[in-house]
């Protein structure tokens, strides 16, 4: 697989010119034995709000961990623009219970890429894990054990490690499944803010009024990319219908 770092801009079909953060190109990835993805191209255009929809087992997760670089592709092309390491929050059931962590110190985590692992962290990083925590508000939760939180809680903290990382692409894999309806809008709102500050977020996602309002939609089935395009283009009754209902 080749992965490359350059500028790039694509053309909508009004003729303006959006610059994307990802492209890639015939992208196959799986794990050991078992291939998922197969000839994914797509585009993740800049500062904006991109869903990856999709059936149970579609290959979202696998296409994310490729884009967050901890899934190798096996072949294809994987292009980024100038930019932060994408900073990635993985569903929060891929993250073991038994992590001797408190919250804080899982979000203190998000620091470690640029400071490294176990330092003390300096006042300006410290205040920035503050802010993340308060941001998802978990800062009340600061010095409980991560396996001791709720799954709503849990998933809360680790947004908030992907926020500490402060890069400019926002990896998230179901940041709002398991979660009550007043922590859903926080999140909503807040990944809506970020975007508009200048990040590009990504997230896998089976809430379809979450993927409505995205300003982009990668829709998978079977590890193969069905359409990709503004959600009313990609999200319409048809094509839903014959991926979540197949005869
Ligand atoms: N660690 C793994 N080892 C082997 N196969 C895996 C692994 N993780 C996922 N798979 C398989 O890869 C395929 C795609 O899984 P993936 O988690 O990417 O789908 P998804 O669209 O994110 O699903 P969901 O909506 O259920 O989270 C599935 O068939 C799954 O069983």
């Amino acid at each position: 697989m080749t992965i490359m770092f350059n500028n790039n801009a694509t053309t909508s079909p009004g003729g303006a010119r959006r610059s994307e953060r990802v492209r890639f190109d015939d992208l196959d990835a799986g794990y050991p034995g078992r291939p998922v993805l197969h000839q994914i191209s797509a585009v993740i255009p800049a500062l904006a709000m991109t869903a990856l929809v999709g059936p149970n087992g579609s290959g979202k997760s696998t296409l994310l961990g490729v884009l967050a670089g901890v899934i190798d592709a096996t072949s294809g092309q994987l292009r980024y623009a100038e930019g932060s390491p994408p900073a990635f929050v993985p569903q929060r059931g891929a993250v073991g219970d038994t992590l001797p962590l408190t919250a804080r110190q899982t979000v203190e985590m998000g620091r470690w890429g640029e400071l490294g692992p176990w330092r003390r962290l300096p006042r300006r990083d410290r205040t920035v894990v503050d802010s993340a925590m308060e941001r998802l508000g978990v800062a009340d939760l600061s010095d409980r054990q991560l396996g001791e939180l709720s799954g709503g809680q849990r998933q809360r903290v680790l947004i908030a490690q992907g926020l500490a990382q402060r890069s400019d692409l926002l990896l998230l894999d179901e940041p709002t499944t398991g979660l009550d309806p007043e922590a859903r809008n926080r999140i909503t709102a807040l990944l809506a803010d970020l975007v508009a500050d200048g990040t590009t977020v990504v997230q896998a996602t089976h809430d379809l009024e979450a993927a409505r309002s995205a300003d982009a939609c990668l829709l998978l089935a079977d590890g193969r990319l069905i359409r990709q395009g503004p959600p009313e283009e990609v999200l319409t009754a048809t094509t839903l219908s014959r991926i979540w209902q197949p005869v």
